[in-house]
């Protein structure tokens, strides 16, 4: 199979976040059904859902051999390394990993959707996005990254850096 270019958000804010996205880059560079090709900035942004600490976010871009449910269950075991517990909805996390984009894929499967569908309201998955994969085309909506960043109200998204930098 040839490999197939793919989008991904990382999110945490528990435990030691930054440290825990540098970790699961690593983790999935090292799977050897997937290269990491670009990754964006750490963003430190206000959490959207119940109250709790902000959220370190982040973006990257992968090439992958593996199919779309593959990925996922390899996006969802590496949570599940780094701890990841399921208490609330949009709670707390150590490590919270999204399959935005898999080629131009639609996938619409009772445990898999892609393209993501809550990515074109989230100022905090287009903003890390739109710094690597502006050209990407949506394509549910038919819309480019960076014009659909240009479409969310960036407040409350806080550019931190690098995301290998120490802090
Ligand atoms: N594109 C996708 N990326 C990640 N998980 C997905 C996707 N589509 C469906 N799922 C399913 O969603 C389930 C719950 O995901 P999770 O608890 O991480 O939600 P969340 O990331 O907190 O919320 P949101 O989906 O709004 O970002 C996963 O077990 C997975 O099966
Ligand atoms: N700022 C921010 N808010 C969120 C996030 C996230 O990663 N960042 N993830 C959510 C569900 O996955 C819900 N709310």
């Amino acid at each position: 199979m040839t490999a197939v270019p793919c989008a991904i958000a990382l999110g945490s804010n528990l435990g030691n976040s930054r440290k825990t996205l540098q970790q699961a880059l690593t983790t999935l560079a090292h799977c050897p059904d997937i290269d990491v090709i670009a990754q964006s900035s750490l963003y430190q942004t206000v959490a959207i859902g119940p109250p709790q600490p902000d959220i370190l976010n982040a973006c990257a871009l992968l090439k992958t051999s593996l199919s779309a449910q593959d990925l996922l269950h390899q996006l969802l075991a590496t949570e599940q390394h780094f701890g990841r517990v399921r208490r609330e909805r949009w709670g707390p996390r150590t490590l919270d990993l999204d399959l935005l984009f898999y080629g131009q894929s639609i996938i619409t499967e009772p445990a898999l959707h892609v393209p993501h569908p809550r990515l074109r309201e989230r100022a905090f998955v287009l903003i890390p996005l739109a710094e690597i994969a502006p050209h990407w085309r949506d394509p549910v909506s038919g819309q480019l990254i960076h014009s659909l960043c240009q479409a969310v109200d960036p407040t409350g998204v806080q550019p931190l850096g690098p995301i290998s930098a120490s802090s």
